[in-house]
């Protein structure tokens, strides 16, 4: 569905920047994520212009994450993340030996 918002721009208890941000997409997950009330889904009714044709939108584009792009990289990935690990932990091994080895008799 469309909305011409525009006129109730200064007039929307929730503000203008959250409509601004929300058009030219489908907002309907927006406006109900808010649970706006009974009146105010009336109120909607004042500026519904018209029903999009869905079989005109484009295709929608799925979000796919980077993958890891050779063998080598993932190697890499995994070496560090046991570094992350190992080096805290040679540091305080190291701590606990200097206290331990530089004290004086
Ligand atoms: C034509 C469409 C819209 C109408 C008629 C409308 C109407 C209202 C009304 C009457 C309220 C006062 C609270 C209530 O009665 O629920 C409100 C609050 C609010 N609206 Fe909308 N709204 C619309 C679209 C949107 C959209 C698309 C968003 C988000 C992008 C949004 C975000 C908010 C927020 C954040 C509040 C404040 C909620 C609060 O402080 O509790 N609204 N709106």
């Amino acid at each position: 569905m469309v909305y011409d918002i525009t006129p109730f721009l200064d007039d929307h208890p929730g503000g203008d920047e959250v409509l601004v941000t929300a058009t030219a997409k489908d907002a309907t997950d927006d406006f109900e994520d808010v649970g706006h009330s009974d009146s105010a889904r009336e109120m909607m009714s004042k500026y519904f212009v018209g029903e999009v044709d869905s079989s005109t939108l484009p295709a929608k584009v799925q979000y796919k994450p980077p993958k890891a792009t050779s063998a080598a990289g993932q190697g890499t990935g995994n070496l560090i993340k046991i570094l992350q690990f190992v080096i805290p932990l040679l540091i305080l091994g190291l701590a606990f030996a200097l206290k331990q080895f530089g004290k004086k008799d």
